[in-house]
């Protein structure tokens, strides 16, 4: 009897696996830091090689872990960082350059170029994007022009495109499926996300020939058989979505004015919008939604960039932490931040900002600033950015949202959350299984092989553990939230310094 549901979720710092079984409880879970390549400054790589030989490495790891066979497992599902990208031979299946990650800004230049090329408002009516180096079309065309010969071989029909999940699932099969789901060809701006299809303006635009392209299929969907000698067995991968979408489903999030926020390296608010693609006028953008049934469902988005990150970096580069939990005891141990903000914007600020050029900020520094108050500030800034989103996402909905639900790895942090719903003023719900990325995409593979009947059978799995109840005087929110405005109109001002952004 086929007992479990495995999720491959290949986020941007590891790559994890987990099982589930038909309660959506995690059976099994192994999980693989690898290596961020930053070759200058503002750009991101990653070893496509790497990311699949760790993806691999932690399937072995959570069946050996458990003594699954590959015959107990019903089916896959796989969730992935999205616009991230990989170009490689269609013949011999190696990459042609590293992965060009979605937080790289080396094509800013690029988009800027597109911006005065007047298509900007294309963009956003078709793709429902706003034009930015984030998504993977500036990158494939990038690896294009500056890998040599790159733009023959691709005329010649010899390269394949693909997000990560294409990558997984192409060397999943062995080199047989070339193919992604609506929800990650929704991140590539060059999809038509109205009419279903690559849209071949964008493409002419930026050189990319269409027999690059992989084949869009709905989420939850029989996509091809892993090959048997991958991890000892032939099993259905019957799901793929773009990680935020995964999380929007894991949570449940299923009808129109249902809102999520993953809180991983970056941090993602989308909000369920149902059938309509609803178009935003203030930097959200509208995204395709995963959906079990084959009925296109769209989302409102907002992106930030650098969420945990931000604690990455103060342990990795600033050295101030030795783990991430660490920040949650160094933040409770001051009463506040000392007046210090840290804008984390390295790569750019994304919404509602849109600002390819901002860079980090600390501001307010005074003699007592210690390094707990620095801590303290960095998780901050990822409640007051959640912040600034979701106020233009109730604007745009016309709906208020009356409560928030939370995953993602720092979602962990009883501080972090805490401080969300008292800087958001509302209830900020957190749930049993913060796993639910990868529940997300085990959903979907399980409902297209009968694991759960639909939607309302995966809604019984679901529970909340913590409820953090708003605990902030009006007064002292505005306070705060007036220099978090100053704060990122100084970050703001910095990139209007350094260049011109539109
Ligand atoms: N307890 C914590 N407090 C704050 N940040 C945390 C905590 N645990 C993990 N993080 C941050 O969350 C991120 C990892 O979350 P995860 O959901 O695994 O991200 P991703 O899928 O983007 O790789 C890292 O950037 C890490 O710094
Ligand atoms: O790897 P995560 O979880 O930070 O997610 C990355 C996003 O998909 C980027 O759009």
């Amino acid at each position: 009897m086929k007992k479990y549901v495995m999720a491959l979720d290949q986020g941007t710092t590891s790559s994890r696996c987990i099982l589930f079984d038909r309660q959506g409880s995690i059976c099994s879970m192994a999980q693989k830091e690898f290596e961020q390549i930053y070759p200058r400054a503002g750009w991101v790589e990653h070893d496509p090689m790497e990311i699949w030989a760790s993806q691999l490495a932690v399937v072995v790891e959570a069946i050996s872990k458990i003594g699954a066979g590959a015959e107990e497992i019903a089916a896959i599902g796989i969730t992935n960082q999205r616009e991230t990208t990989v170009v490689w031979n269609r013949h011999t299946g190696v990459p042609v350059h590293n992965a060009i990650v979605w937080q790289c800004r080396r094509t800013s230049d690029r988009i800027e170029q597109l911006k005065r090329d007047g298509l900007a408002d294309y963009v956003h009516k078709t793709t429902g994007l706003i034009p930015d180096a984030y998504f993977s079309a500036s990158k494939v065309a990038w690896i294009l022009d500056h890998v040599e010969g790159a733009r023959e071989e691709a005329e010649a029909g010899n390269l394949m495109f693909g997000t990560i999940d294409t990558w997984l699932i192409w060397n999943l099969t062995k080199g047989t499926v070339h193919v992604t789901d609506y929800t990650n060809a929704s991140r590539t701006m060059m999809y038509d996300i109205h009419r279903l299809c690559w849209d071949q303006k964008l493409l002419d635009y930026f050189g990319i020939p269409a027999s690059m392209l992989p084949k869009v299929r709905p989420s939850s969907h029989l996509y091809g058989y892993t090959e048997a000698s991958v991890f000892g067995g032939s099993v259905p991968i019957t799901g793929a979505a773009g990680d935020q979408q995964a999380a929007l489903f894991g949570q449940c999030c299923f009808t129109a004015g249902e809102v999520k926020n993953t809180y991983g390296t970056g941090c993602f608010l989308l909000m369920n919008t149902g059938e309509k693609a609803v178009a935003s006028e203030n930097g959200l953008l509208t995204t395709i939604a995963a959906s079990a049934d084959g009925q296109v469902q769209y989302a409102l988005e907002g992106s930030v960039f650098v969420a945990g990150a931000g604690i990455q970096w103060l342990r990795d580069e600033m050295r101030m932490l030795k783990n991430a939990q660490q920040s949650e005891e160094y933040a409770e141990s001051v009463e506040d931040t000392n007046g210090v903000y840290v804008v984390p914007a390295f790569t750019g600020m994304g919404a509602p900002y849109w600002s390819q050029r901002a860079r980090g900020m600390v501001v307010g520094l005074t003699r007592g600033c210690k390094k707990e108050h620095f801590i303290r500030a960095t998780l901050e800034a990822m409640a007051y950015q959640t912040n600034d989103i979701l106020k233009v996402m109730e604007q745009e909905s016309q709906a208020p949202i009356r409560s928030l639900k939370v995953d993602g790895g720092a979602s962990r942090n009883n501080f972090l959350i805490q401080f969300q719903s008292d800087i958001l003023g509302v209830e900020v719900q957190r749930p049993e299984c913060v796993e639910t990325t990868a529940l997300g995409a085990a959903y979907l593979a399980g409902i297209a092989v009968g694991v759960w009947k639909d939607r309302e059978e995966v809604c019984a799995n679901f529970a909340v553990s913590r409820t953090f109840s708003p605990n902030m005087e009006e007064g002292t929110r505005s306070e705060k939230l007036k220099g978090w405005r100053r704060a990122v109109a100084c970050a703001l001002a910095w990139a209007e310094d350094g260049s011109e952004d539109e």
